[in-house]
């Protein structure tokens, strides 16, 4: 097994004028783990994101994803922004596309010569791939509830088999059983496909079910890194307000029943 890190980030910076969104914020990413992103709102999860991916231009340090520099002429044959699918807040699909077609268009991009029945054969597998019934790959979004959107977006973001996933926000606007539903199938997708996870979420529930380590952003850093347990020892007011405030202990407690370790009163 590969044990170079699938992301590593080092003095990164990125400002918009005056504002400094990110100053010295260095990150690793292990090779098939789960992380979660964290931060309060505004602290930057979503340009550092766009900023792995090539969408954002930092104004310093440096990102190597999969032995890539990012922002760097490719050196691989293969384009490194094949090798990730991103699920972005609100699915961004095109609504003027159909699911299936939506699904369709990165491999569109990247393999202009496939034969257009493989490339709908394919896109209609990766649709049932996330658990959408087969009539969804007809679908428009406006057709499709928030949970089916945010599956639609996943089965456009595994549609050139990536190694590396991007999810920003995934379970942001649905119900709980919704939520939870969409927490399996991202878990059961990493294991079956191997894949290294980026979650950005604000879901207490999502980091405790799925994720194998959490980064925390405040302070324009990346300021901790760690299993939950881990976290739940550091005494940083943010990190300790966010996973031992009345949420954090109720998804604890739905983790763990029963007294915690550590002696505090957690119930
Ligand atoms: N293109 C841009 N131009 C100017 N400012 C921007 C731009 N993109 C982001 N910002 C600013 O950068 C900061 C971080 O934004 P970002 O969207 O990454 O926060 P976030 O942590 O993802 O927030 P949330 O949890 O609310 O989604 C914000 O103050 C935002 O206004």
């Amino acid at each position: 097994m590969n044990s170079e890190p699938a992301i590593r980030i080092t003095g990164l910076e990125n400002r918009f004028g005056a504002q400094v969104v990110h100053q010295g914020l260095d990150l690793e990413v292990r090779r098939g783990e789960i992380i979660g992103v964290v931060g309060g709102s505004g602290t930057g999860k979503s340009v550092l994101m766009r900023s792995i991916i090539g969408l954002q231009r930092p104004s310093a340090g440096r990102i190597e994803v999969l032995g890539q520099v990012i922002g760097e002429p490719c050196r691989a044959d293969i384009d490194i922004r094949s090798r990730w699918g991103v699920l972005f807040q609100g699915g961004a699909l095109f609504s003027t596309l159909t699911v299936a077609e939506n699904v369709e268009v990165g491999l569109k991009e990247f393999y202009p010569q496939m034969d257009p029945r493989l490339r709908r054969e394919i896109a209609r597998f990766k649709v049932t791939m996330t658990g959408l019934p087969d009539a969804a790959a007809a679908k428009y979004p406006s057709e499709l509830s928030g949970g089916m959107k945010k599956r639609a977006g996943l089965a456009r973001a595994l549609a050139l088999d990536p190694e590396l996933l991007f999810l920003d926000e995934p379970t942001a606007g649905l119900d709980p059983i919704g939520a939870a539903a969409f927490d399996h199938l991202t878990r059961e997708l990493h294991e079956t496909l191997g894949l290294t996870v980026f979650l950005i979420t604000h879901d207490l529930d999502t980091l405790h079910e799925i994720c194998d380590r959490v980064a925390v952003l405040a302070d324009k850093q990346v300021i901790a890194v760690g299993t939950i347990p881990e976290l739940l020892a550091s005494d940083h007011p943010w990190i300790h307000d966010y996973f031992d405030g009345p949420r954090g202990r109720s998804a604890l407690a739905a983790r763990y029943p029963g007294p915690v370790a550590g002696g505090q009163e957690h119930f």
